[in-house]
């Protein structure tokens, strides 16, 4: 099967600081793969990549694809962001109500045919689960919601404008265990058919859900395997002793 992401020798230069080392992974178009490790490993600066958001200070070589298309050659920012969602650790929701927040995205790219608005809030809505929570109230400011519910907001944003990937950096950091439940739960019949990367300091929550996951230490990939693997018979020690808890600085 063709992969959605093919990464190829990837380094990431901060000036002297090498963020990311020779990184060589590819994505399947429907699956959870878990990124893991010590804080400072890489972990979101790999996501950065893959949605552009590096900044200017950033050195890059190797490849990322998207499809077989390089993601800095190849293909726009806008056509990247509408392919590749990202959501984050807190919450972004914006300052407006709840239909607005997910109508955002589809009116940017013109839409702005009422009916059409409306199915396309509701499809979104549904997909992460958060419709019949909010489909009395869908003026009302997004900023009212818990905020387990505006993360499962922002992945209906994201879901809005039909993406091919979707990466998420720590999303349930913030949320109480119902809350992130409910978060593993849609991420993974989301991931039936679309690629997730989910960035995670929790080893249990990567175990849960994740289908591979990917051990990375001082930016390099130490090793990706599939999960039930992984955590029963890591290859490398440093991935023994992290998953494990005895991790030593
Ligand atoms: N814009 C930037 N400019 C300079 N250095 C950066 C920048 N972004 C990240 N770095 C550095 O790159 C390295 C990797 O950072 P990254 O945020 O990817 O780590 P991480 O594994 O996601 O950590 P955490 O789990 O704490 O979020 C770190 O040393 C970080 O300080």
């Amino acid at each position: 099967m063709k992969p959605k992401l093919g990464i190829a020798g990837l380094e990431l230069l901060y000036g002297d600081l090498h963020a990311l080392r020779g990184i060589t992974m590819q994505i399947a178009p429907a699956e959870i793969v878990a990124l893991i490790g010590p804080s400072g490993c890489g972990k979101s600066a790999l996501l950065g990549v893959l949605n552009r958001m590096t900044g200017p200070d950033a050195h890059l070589a190797g490849s990322v694809e998207l499809d077989g298309q390089d993601i800095y050659r190849d293909l726009n920012e806008y056509e990247l962001r509408r392919r590749v969602g990202m959501i984050f650790a807190r919450p972004n929701v914006f300052p407006m109500s709840i239909y607005d927040n997910i109508a955002f995205g589809p009116r940017v790219n013109g839409e702005r045919r009422r009916p059409v608005l409306d199915e396309m809030v509701e499809t979104a809505l549904t997909e992460a689960e958060l419709w019949d929570e909010v489909k009395d109230r869908l003026r009302s400011p997004a900023l009212r919601l818990s905020e387990g519910q505006q993360q499962r907001l922002c992945i209906a944003r994201a879901l809005a404008l039909q993406p091919e990937v979707l990466l998420l950096d720590e999303p349930t950091s913030s949320l109480d265990p119902i809350a992130t439940g409910r978060i593993e739960q849609l991420l993974e019949r989301l991931s039936q058919r679309m690629a997730i990367l989910l960035v995670t300091h929790a080893v249990q929550q990567a175990s849960r859900i994740s289908d591979r996951t990917a051990f990375f230490l001082h930016g390099e990939l130490v090793e990706c395997g599939r999960t039930e693997e992984m955590f029963v018979q890591p290859r490398q020690q440093s991935t023994a002793d992290y998953i494990s808890g005895r991790f030593q600085r």
